[in-house]
Parts: structure tokens; C-alpha cells; sequence
């Protein structure tokens, strides 16, 4: 490790984001009872302009009139891009109650955009007495996104988690897709006359677990858009949870258990790192710091590897 130490990411269950639009309160209730550990109440891209203010007010009522149970509670705002991002979080921050968890700001593109809010409603909480302090969450959503993703991630303490928004990726990027998450029909290797598709999220993932895991937020896997492909949402999942993110979205309540189960560490690899763990017990004992589990080198990075493994199952089970 760096004399700069790595700080730890929030200790919460992420393994699911369900979003629903603000302006669909039908919905609220079916939420709250969902098996989601996060909610995203929306007030963007799911919102028709004509909708919004309507939408707003609808949100700030279920804050209090809705029992979100344990959930972690955040609603999206508008991009500052647009008229609507300050009413949203003056009239969030002013009339909605205490039991708002977080805001998440949608395509952020520089440390200045976290900048602006957090003076927003730093002054709000100071205003209104505000004992609880609102926690942040951003999407990197587009080229300027991803260039400044590490000073993204530094930008304010209030910042907790960090999702890639594939669909506002795709299109600032020039992507020619219009698919949102998963395989990319045109993006494939070919060997031998057989096509092996590629992964075009790959390094997006990877750049925002490094800027996450540099500044102690979680990074989380955003929108698979096809819910009626539950193998095609379990192998993006599956990819985002091996390269260190703890958790997806889900847009409709069927990506739930597909989230929950890729996110929650099995039986068998919590039982694998408890293994390891205890045959590097013995190797300390033994005075060696390296020793062979299963036939495989294991040394006391791998118990770090299988420390990860460990908390997160019982960080989930509370
Ligand atoms: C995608 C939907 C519009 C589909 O809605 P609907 O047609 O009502 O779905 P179903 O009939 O299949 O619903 C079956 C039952 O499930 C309930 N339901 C539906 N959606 C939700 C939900 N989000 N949460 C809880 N429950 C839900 C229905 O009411 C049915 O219930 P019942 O009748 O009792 O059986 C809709 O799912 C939807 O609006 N999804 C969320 C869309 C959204 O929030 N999008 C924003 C996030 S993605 C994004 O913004 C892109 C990102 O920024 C990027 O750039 O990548
Ligand atoms: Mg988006």
C-alpha cells in the first residue's frame, strides 16, 4: 500500500438501485416493498418536461407519507444543464423530511458540478436546521464525465456512490448503438472466421472502480435496458461485480433478484475465502507468508482478496 491509504467505501448494502419515474406514484408503494437496498425516486430522464414540477411534489410527499422501510432513500435531480436542477433541490432540501438519504446528480462532467450543489445545500441545511446531512451519488454519463472521473470522485465528502449511466454514455461518446448496457452487436474480434464479442463498457468500469476505490465510494453498475433479457442483465452484472462494483440498477422490478443475486456473494466463495483465510492462519503459524490452498498459490494479498469477500457477506446479512 501507498504511504496515501485507501480509504473504505460506505458500509451499506448497494447491490440494487430501483428506479421509478417521480411521476408515476402507483408505483411508490411497490418500490418501498421491493427487495431493492437503494431507491431512486426520479425527477431526469423518466419525467416528461410538462411533468416536472407535478413530479417534484409527488416525490416530496412520499419522502414522508411512504415507509421506505431500511432502504436507503435518494431521489434524482436534473442535470445542470437544465432550468429545473436548483427548485429541485431548494424545494428537496426545504420541504421534503429528514428521512431523505441522498441526491444524485446526473451527468456530471467536472468537480465543479458536485461544486455547485454542495454550496446549494450546504446553505439550505444551514438555513433550515437540517440535522442530517444529505449524502451525494453521480452518474458518469459522458466524454467529460469519464475524462474527469478522479476529480469527480474527490469532489466533495457528501459524495458516497458513483454509477455509469450507459445510455447518456453511449450517445455523448458518438457510440453507434442505441442498446443500453450489455453486448454490442458490432463490437467483436474475429479469429479464425469466428466472431468473439467484446466488451465496450469494460474500460468505463474500470476506470470508475479505480476513481471509487481511490476516494472511498462505491461504484455501481447503471441501467440495463432489455428486461426481458434476464441472461444478457446476469452477464453485465456478473462482469461489473468482478471487476469490484457492488451493485446495479434496476428499471424494472424483474432486475430485483437478477441484482441481489449477482451482488450477493455465494455460499460457496464465502465458504472459499473462509478457507483461505484460515490456511493463511496456518502459514502465519508456520512462519511462511505464502502457502498452497486447492493447488493454487495463495499469499497475504489473497487475504485481502478473500477479506473483500467476507465483509461484504456480512455487511449484506446486517
Ligand atoms: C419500464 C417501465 C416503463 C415498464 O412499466 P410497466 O409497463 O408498468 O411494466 P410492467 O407492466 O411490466 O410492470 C409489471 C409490474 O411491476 C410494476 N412496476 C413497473 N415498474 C416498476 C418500478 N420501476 N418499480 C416498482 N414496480 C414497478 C408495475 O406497476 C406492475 O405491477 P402490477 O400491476 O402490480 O403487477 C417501468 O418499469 C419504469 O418506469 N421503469 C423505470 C424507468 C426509469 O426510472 N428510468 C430512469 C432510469 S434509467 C436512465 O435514466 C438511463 C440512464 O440515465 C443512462 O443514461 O443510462
Ligand atoms: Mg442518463
Amino acid at each position: 500500500m501507498s504511504f496515501r491509504l485507501q480509504p473504505a467505501a460506505p458500509a451499506r448494502p448497494n447491490r440494487c438501485q430501483l428506479f421509478g419515474p417521480g411521476s408515476r406514484t402507483a408505483l411508490f408503494e411497490k418500490m418501498a416493498s421491493s427487495a431493492a437496498d437503494v431507491i431512486n425516486l426520479d425527477l431526469e430522464d423518466s419525467v416528461a418536461p410538462t411533468d416536472k414540477d407535478q413530479a417534484r411534489a409527488n416525490v416530496i410527499a412520499a419522502i414522508s407519507d411512504v415507509d421506505w422501510g431500511t432502504k436507503t432513500l435518494s431521489v434524482r435531480i436534473n442535470g445542470l444543464d437544465t432550468p429545473w436542477w436548483y427548485r429541485d433541490v431548494v424545494d428537496l432540501l426545504e420541504q421534503a423530511d429528514e428521512r431523505l438519504d441522498q441526491i444524485m446528480i446526473p451527468k456530471v462532467g467536472c468537480a465543479g458540478d458536485i461544486y455547485a450543489v454542495d454550496a446549494l445545500v450546504t446553505a439550505i441545511e444551514a438555513a433550515k436546521g437540517r440535522s442530517k446531512k444529505i449524502d451525494f451519488e453521480v452518474i458518469i454519463e459522458s466524454a467529460a464525465g469519464i475524462a474527469h472521473v478522479e476529480e469527480i470522485a474527490a469532489a466533495s465528502p457528501r459524495l458516497v456512490a458513483m454509477s455509469l449511466g450507459a445510455a447518456d454514455f453511449a450517445a455523448s461518446m458518438g457510440m453507434q448503438t442505441t442498446g443500453i448496457g450489455g453486448t454490442q452487436e458490432n463490437y467483436y474480434m474475429i479469429r479464425d472466421g469466428q466472431k468473439h464479442w467484446s466488451d465496450p463498457w469494460h474500460w468505463a468500469h474500470t476506470a470508475i472502480v479505480a476513481a471509487c476505490r481511490t476516494h472511498g465510494v462505491l461504484p455501481v453498475d447503471g441501467p440495463f435496458g432489455d428486461f426481458s433479457d434476464d441472461e444478457g442483465f446476469r452477464a453485465q452484472a456478473r462482469r461489473s461485480a468482478t471487476l469490484g462494483m457492488v451493485g446495479k440498477w434496476a428499471i424494472h422490478p424483474k432486475q430485483i433478484a437478477l441484482a441481489n443475486e449477482v451482488f450477493t456473494p455465494s455460499d460457496e466463495a464465502v465458504a472459499e475465502a473462509r478457507e483461505i483465510l484460515a490456511a493463511m492462519e496456518q502459514a502465519k503459524a508456520n512462519g511462511e507468508g505464502a502457502t498452497v490452498y486447492k493447488g493454487r498459490l495463495v499469499d497475504i494479498a489473497s487475504i485481502k482478496q478473500a477479506e473483500v469477500i467476507v465483509h461484504q457477506s456480512e455487511m449484506i446479512a446486517g
